[in-house]
């Protein structure tokens, strides 16, 4: 809890554009408590707690857990139908609640992409209802299989004008979300001359620019190194909000995913938890290798 709140409280800080000194004196308390705080030396009291919470515009639990409400849902989908040559989805029935960490799981071509373009809207489903309890334009925020970079442009220009775009002003923190992706080298360097794995980096840095009721990843870490996959996970699992993701990185589900979704002929074949199939001895590779093979 206190190793959320610390850089909670740093983020929200850093996107409203406050510097420690600006924060200190709204609250009534010395610069070295905000610093003592952020780095998990010390913790506020309660009343400090809650006026840090309106003073940056979050309900407490927010701030010190990172989490909306579990039980928030934030879409259904209900009896999803979609046939492009041929039938991709029968009869899709899912719903997604606010700290739903899911992975998308299925044999190439079993209809994961087609899903995530349904809840986006890029794809009209043929049959049934998809209700979303979220503000798309606000509270949805997608990376795409495919790099959709300006490719003249250099690194910080296009953070800090994606930034703008989704209202993020502050230039400290995209400061801070550079260096925290690793890209400060290339900060200076136009987009068309970095690596894949960079590029991945810088995709994944600006889908998490605004905090987002729904987060979808497709394929996140196709491209990147070891260290960058670790660090991607890690830094995801301090994000608020539900998180839709196709990917078999397996060890990572393990860690960080709450919830697993196997699609296979057209249908949600199988929809259970982590902790399920932990508590069943195995892990998550096991157990999709086992529920592939499955006649469905
Ligand atoms: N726009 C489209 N037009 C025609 N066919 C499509 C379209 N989009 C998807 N398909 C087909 O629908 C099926 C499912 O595709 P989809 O990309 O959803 O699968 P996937 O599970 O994400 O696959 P992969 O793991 O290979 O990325 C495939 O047979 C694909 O060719």
């Amino acid at each position: 809890m206190k190793n959320v709140f610390k850089s909670q409280l740093c983020l929200l800080r850093q996107k409203m554009s406050l510097s420690q000194d600006a924060l200190a004196q709204k609250l009534y308390v010395s610069r070295q408590s905000v610093s003592k705080w952020e780095h998990g030396d010390a913790e506020p009291d309660i009343d400090k707690l809650i006026s840090l919470a309106e003073i940056l515009a979050v309900d407490l639990n927010f701030l010190l857990s990172g989490q909306q409400s579990n039980e928030e849902l934030i879409i259904r989908l209900q009896n999803i139908s979609k046939k492009f040559k041929k039938t991709v989805l029968k009869d899709i029935n899912l719903s997604v609640y606010g700290r739903d960490r899911i992975a998308l799981l299925g044999a190439n071509g079993s209809g994961k992409t087609t899903i995530i373009n349904t809840i986006v809207g890029l794809v009209k489903p043929d049959g049934g209802r998809v209700r979303r309890f979220f503000n798309s334009s606000d509270d949805l925020s997608v990376m795409s299989q495919e790099n959709v970079l300006i490719e003249s442009l250099k690194v910080r220009e296009h953070v800090m004008l994606s930034a703008q775009i989704q209202r993020q002003y502050s230039p400290i923190f995209v400061t801070e979300m550079i260096k925290k992706f690793n890209l400060n080298e290339q900060a200076q360097v136009i987009i068309s001359q970095l690596s894949g794995g960079q590029r991945r980096r810088l995709a994944l840095l600006i889908s998490l620019l605004k905090p987002s009721k729904l987060l979808i990843l497709d394929e996140p870490t196709v491209g990147m190194d070891l260290e960058s996959i670790d660090f991607f996970w890690h830094y995801l699992d301090h994000v608020g909000g539900s998180v839709i993701t196709i990917t078999h990185d397996f060890n990572q589900i393990d860690k960080y995913f709450t919830r697993v979704i196997l699609l296979k002929n057209g249908v949600i074949d199988k929809d259970v938890s982590v902790a399920a199939i932990h508590a069943n001895n195995q892990t998550i590779e096991q157990w999709y290798r086992i529920s592939n093979q499955e006649v469905g």
